[in-house]
């Protein structure tokens, strides 16, 4: 095992069966995470792309080949792993306070220690004021904080995070990118973050996975050389930025009409 790598996937497969018919969503699916990276994953609708997270979050099982975290085989939701998901709203229970809700995954955490963890996942993301709100009483960009705080509280080695920002507003998302940074730069986790928005995936990650058309593999490796120190309005208003949207945009709509590695 090589310690530097904290999520390996190789040769990933999974094909839905059932009701007299298949799908082969993932074919032959192969990447490999660094301890510590932040990887955003793009692609055309329909590609696979939640497919690929639930396999990897163990929630889902694979028709073929091997998903590896920290050197040991996925077969089911692994401790060391968070998940966020675009649907905040179906992801917190209303009648529990935004201190409840995040206190959820911590259960066999000894009281004291939990009520730390969740103080320092609530100030992490701006919400200490909200502790004993419920979540209908917030903003969709709140409770997905409340979504975040949730999934840091629980101190994971990697967080996947699914379209997580779909559904908030663009100034609201924005914040919510800066804040993933932050915490990332802060915890030193391992992130791999699927977005539609090729624009976000090139702000926020170190690298961008295209994927391809179904059965999906992925068509190019992009690496993102922007400097560390992330700007909404400079970094994205830089030349490199727009080389980087570009060459990702003309990946995507290449994977749209159906191209493929070695094409
Ligand atoms: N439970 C299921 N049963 C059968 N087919 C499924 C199931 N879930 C997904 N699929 C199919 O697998 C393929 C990949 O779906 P998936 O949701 O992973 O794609 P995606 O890249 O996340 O899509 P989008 O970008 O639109 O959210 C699609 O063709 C979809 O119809």
């Amino acid at each position: 095992m090589d310690p530097s790598v904290s999520l390996d996937v190789a040769g990933l497969a999974k094909t839905y069966t059932g009701h007299g018919r298949s799908v082969e969503a993932v074919r032959d699916l192969t990447f490999r995470i660094g301890r510590g990276e932040l990887v955003c994953i793009v692609g055309p609708s329909g590609a696979g792309k939640t497919t690929l997270l639930r396999c990897i979050a163990g929630l889902l099982p694979t028709s073929g080949g091997t998903i590896t975290l920290d050197g040991a085989p996925v077969t089911a939701p692994p401790a060391g792993m968070a998940v966020v998901f675009q649907e905040y709203g179906r992801s917190l229970f209303p009648w529990l306070t935004v201190r409840k809700n995040v206190e959820l995954p911590l259960r066999r955490t000894p009281r004291a220690q939990r009520t730390l963890n969740v103080d320092a996942a609530l100030a992490a993301v701006g919400l200490t004021e909200s502790a004993d709100a419920h979540p209908w009483q917030l903003s969709g960009g709140m409770q997905q904080r409340v979504a975040i705080a949730r999934a840091i509280a629980y101190e994971p080695s990697v967080l996947l995070m699914d379209e997580p920002f779909a559904a908030v507003d663009a100034q609201t998302r924005a914040d919510l990118e800066d804040l993933v940074r932050a915490l990332w730069h802060r915890l030193g986790i391992t992130v791999l973050f699927v977005t539609h928005d090729i624009d976000e995936s090139v702000y926020l990650g170190q690298r961008v996975l295209v994927l391809s058309n179904r059965p999906t593999v992925v068509l190019e490796d992009v690496r993102i050389d922007l400097p560390d120190e992330r700007d909404q309005l400079q970094t994205r208003s830089s030349k490199e930025f727009a080389d980087l949207r570009g060459r990702v945009y003309e990946l995507v709509q290449l994977a749209k009409r159906g191209h493929r590695p070695g094409d």
